[in-house]
């Protein structure tokens, strides 16, 4: 006889896989812009300053098959202060404790030191699956990317590696497919319409720091942590939002303000515009600059600004 629908409901449900994949690797390597591709929507920050990421961010992608829930990680990095140090801490902790581990290599540039303290602990990290993943292969030379990838597979054993650039979207979907892959058989672990864990509150913060970061690059680079107080929902439907801007200095607030305030005019504009997006809804942003001496030494500020290890 053939098998009752029970039966064939249990089949589905034992080829069901769900589980963790890590994105680890030093700064600016890409993880935050695969991360989005791979989403087809902008949820993390991304900039070319490194240690963008600051904050773990979970994406879910569901498949017919599948649950893939995607971690961002801060890049990993010697740390130079105690916001480094929980930085690193963030990123290693995810390590522990995910299935599939993917090690992202820019292939634009040498391998080092960097790359070769991320690899080991890659290799001592529980996955089951290790990954190595070339990224921005768009600007990269065939050449280039084939000492890159024998480069890094001396550092650790990887299981499978894969060429991508997630600017042109160039192997995302080979990535979520081969990751999904070698997920263990599992549930859904979370809801279908949920497609990241990060607060309101924490994305509006992170759009405006990529602002912050975009505009300027060089004047203040990692003092810039932003919080966001409030998020007002009107009856008519439009956001009243609040953030403030912190920097560590007297001179870098004026260059966050700007020249008649035209800097943090312009941050806020193309803040609002991203954070619209995200609501699908009028936004209004009211931004406020805050001088707060040496935060990034300091482990309450760390805290209250929501960039610490759990
Ligand atoms: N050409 C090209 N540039 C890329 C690609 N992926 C990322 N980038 C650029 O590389 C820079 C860093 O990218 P991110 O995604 O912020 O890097 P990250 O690894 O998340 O960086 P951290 O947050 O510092 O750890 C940004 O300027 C990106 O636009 C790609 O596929 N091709």
């Amino acid at each position: 006889m053939g098998g009752s629908s029970t039966d064939q409901q249990a089949n589905v449900d034992r080829t069901f896989r769900s589980g963790f994949v890590a994105l680890v690797g030093r700064p600016s390597v890409g993880k935050s812009t695969l991360l989005n591709a791979v989403m087809g929507a902008k949820l993390a920050i991304t900039s070319p300053v490194a240690q963008t990421t600051r904050r773990r961010m979970r994406a879910v992608v569901n498949t017919d098959s599948s649950q893939l829930v995607i971690v961002d990680t801060p890049g990993l990095h010697k740390p130079k202060d105690a916001l480094g140090k929980e930085l690193n801490k963030v990123a290693l902790a995810e390590l522990a404790d995910v299935d599939v581990v993917a090690f992202l290599i820019d292939a634009t540039k040498p391998v080092g030191r960097g790359d070769e303290w991320v690899a080991k602990h890659v290799e001592s990290s529980g996955a089951t699956f290790k990954l190595l993943v070339i990224t921005k292969a768009d600007i990269a030379k065939p050449d280039q990317v084939s000492s890159q990838i024998e480069a890094a597979s001396s550092l650790a054993h990887f299981d499978e590696t894969l060429v991508v650039s997630a600017r042109e979207g160039f192997n995302v979907d080979s990535f979520v497919g081969l990751v999904s892959s070698h997920l263990p058989a599992g549930p859904k672990w979370f809801p279908d319409d949920m497609d990241c864990d990060a607060t309101d509150e924490e994305l509006v913060a992170e759009y405006v720091r990529e602002k912050v970061l975009n505009n300027l690059r060089q004047e203040v680079p990692h003092s810039v942590g932003v919080i966001c107080e409030d998020i007002e929902w009107a009856k008519d439907g439009h956001a009243s939002i609040s953030a403030t801007v912190i920097v560590e200095r007297e001179g870098q607030k004026g260059i966050v303000i700007g020249r008649g305030g035209k800097m943090i005019k312009k941050i806020g504009t193309e803040a609002r515009k991203d954070i619209e997006r995200l609501f699908d809804c009028k936004c209004f942003l009211d931004l406020e600059v805050r001088v707060r001496p040496d935060w990034r030494r300091d482990q309450n500020e760390i805290r209250r600004l929501g960039y610490e290890a759990e």
